[in-house]
């Protein structure tokens, strides 16, 4: 192993999900075994997300496992796969200016390479030549010599300049354009983050660095079961500040913990957390009856933190998803809650209405979750964005039926995207006559929300994902 395992600049955490089985976790053939394991399972990891879809942060958990990586084997790996999967957009153009030729016209399994030895340059403190020299050898053992001149060819060509170096040479000119390429987002993206700052878009350039940080774990301590002091002293953390289930850890894998092993805490951003007990905190006209709704529940996150919450006060949740094995989840997350799963479509669940609190924790691009998920940003198109908002207003108009007079809806999204967030809601409140609530005052203590009435959480400000949440009563 090499010098490459001091500290590197960034780096990352994350989730998702399909076509991540480890079917290229098996242990390394014969002709890999000299090669260096770390970068190897990058490589692989870069290799699944290109070939099938894959997720990185899916992936590579089992992919360690197998290859029994470990301790600081297994932080250079994560960091390797998870940063060149982030970082793909920016590595592809210098990528492409050194080879002479478009990204489509080299080799898959040479790009990932590329990618992962050009990451090494421009994003971490790996000495080149040891960038270099891996990245050769990884070809050399596959595709033979010939491959191999090629991407060591390439890879000098990129170490001649530093990443700001390559900004300069091959951003585009117009701001929020040069913006995304140098912290490596797709240009709409950014642009739909400015858009959402508004007034502050300004701030632009802190989203987008702290959109490509290396987030904290946050885990969510159970009511009930365990205090965040409790967790934050079993686990090492820190207790959060601002919902007061939450405990930051710096790193590691928080599925080896005790108290998530068993049950007593899990892993959930904190803005994920805000919004659930936003919920619980939102003002009723009349009694709570006890009666409430997760209208789009899988995996079950913010079910297991509601139905905690609400059996607290004697009461129970009904959990719906359509998805079968994501119903699956929500079970399993929270068995012994007073939570009733159903498996059926939000639109029309089939549930008697008269609900005092529902929460639509809508189905939608994920674009304020991305530093969780590392290759996202470059798989989101912005036509998804159409279908998911007709879907999100249909959801919302489903959960206006079924909420009581003086009941409360809690619409969230972890996306800031103007046409999921305040589009969808403005909608809801024309059609259905919905009253806006001021939810700013249902997440006390959090500093930085604006004008309101909706709350838009980001993580250059709060630390959390860029979660959005309206609170909306049915008069
Ligand atoms: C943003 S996720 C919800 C996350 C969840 N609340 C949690 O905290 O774990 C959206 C969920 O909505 C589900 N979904 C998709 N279409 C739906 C529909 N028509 N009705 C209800 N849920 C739907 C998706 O399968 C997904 O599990």
């Amino acid at each position: 192993m090499s010098e490459s395992r001091r500290p590197a600049r960034r780096g990352q955490s994350g989730s998702g999900g399909r076509n991540n089985r480890p079917r290229q976790a098996r242990r390394p053939d014969a002709s890999q075994s000299g090669l260096d394991q770390p970068r190897l399972a990058a490589r692989d990891v870069l290799r699944a997300v290109r070939e099938r879809d894959a997720y990185a942060n899916l992936v590579l958990p089992g992919l360690l496992r197998e290859r029994r990586l470990d301790g600081r084997d297994a932080a250079l790996a994560t960091e390797l796969a998870y940063g060149a999967a982030r970082a793909r957009g920016l590595l592809d153009a210098v990528i492409a200016d050194c080879a002479g030729r478009p990204i489509a016209e080299i080799d898959g399994p040479l790009l990932d390479v590329l990618q992962l030895g050009a990451y090494q340059l421009l994003r971490t403190r790996v000495a080149p030549h040891a960038a270099v020299a891996t990245s050769v050898d990884l070809v050399r053992a596959e595709a033979g010599p010939g491959k191999a001149g090629f991407v060591n060819a390439v890879l000098r060509r990129v170490s001649e300049r530093s990443e700001a170096e390559w900004v300069e040479r091959l951003a585009p000119a117009d701001p929020v354009g040069r913006l995304a390429f140098e912290h490596a987002h797709p240009t709409w993206i950014a642009q739909v983050f400015a858009d959402a700052l508004g007034a502050d878009a300004g701030e632009l350039e802190d989203v987008l660095v702290a959109d490509d940080a290396r987030p904290a774990v946050h885990l969510v301590a159970r009511p009930g079961e365990i205090s965040s002091e409790e967790l934050a002293l079993a686990t090492g953390g820190e207790v959060g500040r601002y919902s007061p289930y939450a405990v930051y850890l710096d790193g590691g894998d928080p599925g080896l913990l005790d108290a998530v092993r068993e049950g007593l805490a899990g892993v959930q951003d904190e803005g994920s957390q805000l919004v659930a007990r936003a919920l619980s905190l939102a003002p009723l006209d009349g009694p709570d009856t006890g009666r409430w709704l997760d209208l789009c529940a899988g995996p079950g996150g913010k079910a297991a933190l509601l139905g905690a919450l609400a059996g607290i006060e004697g009461g129970r949740l009904d959990a719906v998803e359509p998805v079968a094995h994501r119903a699956d989840l929500i079970r399993k997350t929270t068995k012994e809650l007073p939570v009733d799963v159903h498996v059926a479509d939000g639109r029309d669940p089939g549930l008697e209405g008269g609900f005092d609190r529902i929460l639509v924790d809508a189905p939608c691009t994920g674009l304020g979750a991305l530093r969780r998920r590392p290759e996202a940003r470059w798989r989101r198109q912005p036509s998804d964005v159409a279908g998911l908002a007709k879907l999100q207003r249909e959801l919302l108009a489903s959960a206006a039926e079924l909420v009581r007079p003086g009941g409360v809806i809690l619409y969230a999204t972890c996306s800031p995207h103007l046409s999921e967030t305040v589009a969808v809601v403005a909608d809801a409140v024309r059609r259905h006559g919905l009253t806006a609530l001021d939810t700013r005052e249902l997440v006390p203590g959090v500093p930085g929300l604006g004008d309101g009435p909706s709350v838009q959480l980001w993580p250059h400000r709060q630390g959390t994902d860029a979660m959005f949440m309206a609170a909306l009563r049915k008069p």
